[in-house]
């Protein structure tokens, strides 16, 4: 069953420009004689300051989703605007700049490069939005729990250790907008503690803005809103 025919809209006094926009998101996926709607007529306005739950069923298209709204994947109709600049149909060049510069991605599949040291993801997301903060480096390290496997390859880590490096690198660089896919699925209660504050914290204490697809019902009791694929 696809997300479907959603309309999620903010329940902010619509004061501010959203952060993020989808209208009308479809997308199909074809394999040989097969179609699957994993989108269907989704629209979504995210505002600063949110902390957000999407929940839903295995194979309902929260990944889909997040990826659309990344700009990772085009929709197949409707359109993604990310802080008020059309996101979709436009060069993956651009898409990937505007990505860059706004979105910090936290992604199932880890957004961690193997050959690189925790350390060095950091500094690379870093260095791709533009900025280079040793200070916040260090600190970000220390709050996850990862100071002492900096020089780790990702390819080394545990898999909640890989959890906690991929949330590191997704706040590494600060962006306006987080997308987070599933980013407790693999950790202890403790460890899942610890990511949902770091996770809340920018929205609430700077006004950034951020969309959790997750399972997880403690994750999903700290949100400001809980989007559920009716
Ligand atoms: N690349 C692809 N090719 C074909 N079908 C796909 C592809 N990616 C996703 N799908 C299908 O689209 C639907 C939505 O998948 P998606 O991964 O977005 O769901 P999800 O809600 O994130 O699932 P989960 O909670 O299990 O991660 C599913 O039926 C899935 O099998």
């Amino acid at each position: 069953m696809p997300i479907n025919g959603t309309s999620w809209l903010t329940r902010s006094n619509g004061a501010d420009q959203p952060r993020l926009e989808a209208f009308e998101l479809y997308r199909f996926y074809h394999s040989a004689d097969d179609e699957t709607a994993a989108l269907s007529g989704v629209s979504l306005q995210l505002c600063a300051g949110e902390f957000v739950a999407l929940l839903g069923p295995s194979g309902s298209g929260k990944s889909t989703l997040l990826s659309c709204l990344a700009g990772l994947e085009e929709p197949d109709g409707g359109h993604v605007d990310l802080m008020g600049q059309r996101l979709s149909r436009r060069p993956e060049a651009v898409r990937a700049a505007l990505r860059a510069r706004h979105i910090g991605m936290l992604m199932q599949s880890a957004n961690l490069f193997a050959h690189l040291t925790v350390e060095g993801n950091m500094t690379l997301q870093m260095l791709l939005a533009g900025t280079k903060d040793r200070v916040k480096l260090d600190a970000l390290l220390d709050v996850t729990g990862l100071a002492a496997r900096r020089r780790a390859y990702a390819s080394q880590l545990s898999g909640g250790e890989a959890a906690r490096a991929g949330l590191a690198v997704a706040l590494s660089a600060g962006h306006e907008v987080l997308l987070a896919d599933e980013p407790t699925a693999e950790v202890d209660a403790a460890t899942e503690t610890v990511i949902v504050s770091h996770l809340v914290e920018p929205c609430h204490g700077n006004g950034d803005m951020a969309l959790i697809a997750t399972h997880s019902d403690a994750l999903a009791a700290r949100a400001d809103r809980v989007l559920v694929d009716a």
